[in-house]
């Protein structure tokens, strides 16, 4: 039986966010009313260049999908992506690989649609600030995620290196700040999308009732958060399964886990009102 190949470019001229943040939506909640069988990914750490491999299998019988997403991060790499992946589907009925797909795009898409939807459930209708701490390839779609929701009137970008916030900040007409403190001043909606292992956003700078699409930071020993904003924030996670076995900011800080998106969108938990909201993403 031959594999069929699926390119990114071919992915990339069906994936929209329009389509893809309410697909997340639904993907959120079958995960979390359990028809979704996806166990905490393994990590097969290459500690020699920081990195590793994620193997992250995943079986929905209700969408028929049998799948297993591979993917490398290399922190350091320089002239290639961070991140690689593909991802191999099976026959869910017979087991055999039919499928084999670039899952750069999806990566970099899915992530920050899910963040979408975090966004929409706890932040009202108009948040009017956005600031995004990092600079890379999740800072862009993250803009492009968030902008296809919402129009908010200044967008500002902070990253390690001022020319390269700079460069994304002319790309989206944002402005960009050699200070991460006032990059998320004023911000309604805060992302931070940077691989540091130290937390680069602080409890103090953060505007009460601001909400937090916390992106990095994907293991037990990395933190991209104030323990101190962990701890006052209410906390939402894709799985709290995963968030107690692989976050740092989770872990370290001691934070409860108020809840699953999926449990906010299965009508489970109910959403807080008016409190500063944190979004604890670790993707799948
Ligand atoms: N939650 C998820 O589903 C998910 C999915 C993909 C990536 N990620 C994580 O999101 C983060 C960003 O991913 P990306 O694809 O944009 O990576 P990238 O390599 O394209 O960008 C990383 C950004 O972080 C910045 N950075 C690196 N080291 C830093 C440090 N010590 N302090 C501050 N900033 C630093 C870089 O300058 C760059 O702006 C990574 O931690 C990645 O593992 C999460
Ligand atoms: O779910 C993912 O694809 C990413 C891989 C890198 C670490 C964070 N999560």
């Amino acid at each position: 039986m031959a594999l069929t190949w699926i390119s990114r470019e071919e992915i990339k001229n069906v994936l929209t966010y329009e389509r893809l943040i309410p697909e997340m939506e639904t993907a959120l909640a079958q995960f979390s009313n359990g028809s979704v069988v996806q166990p905490v990914r393994t990590i097969v750490p290459v500690s020699k260049v920081n990195g590793f491999l994620g193997v992250m299998p995943a079986y929905s019988q209700e969408q028929g999908a049998l799948a297993t997403k591979l993917v490398t991060f290399f922190p350091n790499n320089k002239d290639v992506p961070t991140h690689n992946a593909i991802i191999v589907m099976f026959n869910p009925d017979s087991g055999v690989p039919e499928l084999l797909m670039d899952g750069d795009v999806i990566t970099t898409m899915r992530t920050a649609a899910v963040s979408a939807v975090a966004t929409k459930l706890f932040c009202g209708d108009d948040p009017q600030v956005l600031a995004i701490l990092g600079s890379g390839v999740q800072a862009r779609s993250h803009f492009h995620a968030l902008t296809s929701l919402f129009s908010f009137k200044k967008i500002n970008v902070w990253s390690k290196t001022l020319s390269n916030a700079q460069k994304l900040a002319d790309e989206i007409n944002g402005t960009a700040y050699d200070s991460a403190e006032m990059a998320v001043r004023d911000a309604d909606v805060i992302v931070t999308v940077t691989s540091s292992s130290v937390p680069v956003l602080k409890k103090d700078w953060v505007k009460p009732g601001a909400h937090i699409n916390a992106v990095g930071a994907c293991r037990p020993d990395w933190q991209e958060i104030d323990p101190a904003l962990m701890t006052s924030a209410v906390v939402f996670v894709d799985s709290r399964t995963a968030a107690c076995q692989e976050s740092g900011d989770v872990i370290l800080s001691g934070a409860e886990v108020y809840a699953e998106l999926g449990e906010v969108i299965n009508n489970v938990k109910d959403k807080p009102k008016g409190e500063t909201t944190l979004f604890k993403s670790l993707g799948r």
